[in-house]
């Protein structure tokens, strides 16, 4: 069985239907990407997988559980964690803070523990403080750790993004549009931290980007949609090649 398996999921909005009987197969430590023209549905489809928005039809399967019915935090626990098309960092929260929220779900103590500060509070903080700060130092920002996340530069915030979505520990990590913004020394980067990330996490990696060469560089797969649909799927090579992708490109220039 696939890591995240996809059946005939559709959503409808008072007759708008943005994403129609998709299928989506994801395989332990792929690197897939979700690409389609502006307003084709990829980020619906990223809401529908985090239970931001709930399937009207069809089903979503991961790690072997239907997930379909939860709610965000839920889904995140279960270790599907994602980043945003437009940045969403704590932006008056220091760097290192940034991550230390989304260990949240993997600490234990309770509330009377944490305001009197007792041991089992005192030896997770400690556990938090390390944790966060080996993750800062793989993305090379823990020289950042106690500057507010909003001074650092934006390719270095996406990468903040990112590291706190890796907090989490997901089986499986969403990017909506990483390099949304950046330069193309940003986009380089970007492109070695998303391959570092696949092969030190061995998470797989669902991508929704534009940046047609960092997407044919590094995903080993493809899916097109527009208006909902899958319209073509295979490896960049295929995927390019493809008359109904050209057209459905071409359409949109
Ligand atoms: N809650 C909603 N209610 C009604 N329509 C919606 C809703 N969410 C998305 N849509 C519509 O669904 C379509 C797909 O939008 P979506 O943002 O998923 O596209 P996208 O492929 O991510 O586009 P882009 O590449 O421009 O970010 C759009 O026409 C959008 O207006």
């Amino acid at each position: 069985m696939s890591l995240l398996e996809v059946n005939k999921m559709s959503v409808n909005f008072g007759g708008i239907k943005p994403v129609s009987e998709l299928d989506l197969h994801i395989e332990q430590g792929e690197l897939i990407g979700l690409i389609g023209p502006n307003g084709a549905g990829k980020t619906t489809v990223f809401n529908l997988l985090t239970g931001v928005y709930t399937p009207t039809e069809g089903s979503i399967t991961f790690d072997g559980e239907r997930i379909d019915r939860l709610k965000t935090h839920q889904i995140v626990k279960k270790g599907i964690t994602r980043t945003f098309q437009n940045i969403r960092l704590f932006k008056q929260m220091t760097v290192i803070d940034n991550v230390k929220v989304a260990f949240n779900n993997r600490l234990s103590y309770n509330t009377v523990e944490g305001i009197l500060r007792l041991p089992r509070y005192k030896k997770q903080e400690e556990w938090l403080q390390e944790e966060a700060m080996k993750l800062l130092r793989i993305f090379e920002l823990d020289g950042y750790a106690n500057e507010l996340s909003m001074n650092l530069p934006y390719g270095k915030q996406r990468k903040l993004e990112i590291a706190r979505a890796l907090a989490g520990k997901p089986k499986l990590l969403l990017l909506d549009e990483p390099a949304a913004g950046m330069n193309p020394n940003e986009t380089n980067e970007l492109m070695h931290t998303i391959k570092m990330i696949r092969d030190e996490f061995g998470i797989a990696i669902l991508l929704i980007e534009h940046d047609m060469h960092l997407v044919m560089s590094i995903c080993e797969r493809l899916v097109v949609i527009d208006y909902g649909n899958v319209i073509a799927r295979g490896t960049p090579e295929e995927v390019q090649n493809n008359e109904k992708v050209i057209g459905a490109y071409l359409g949109q220039a």
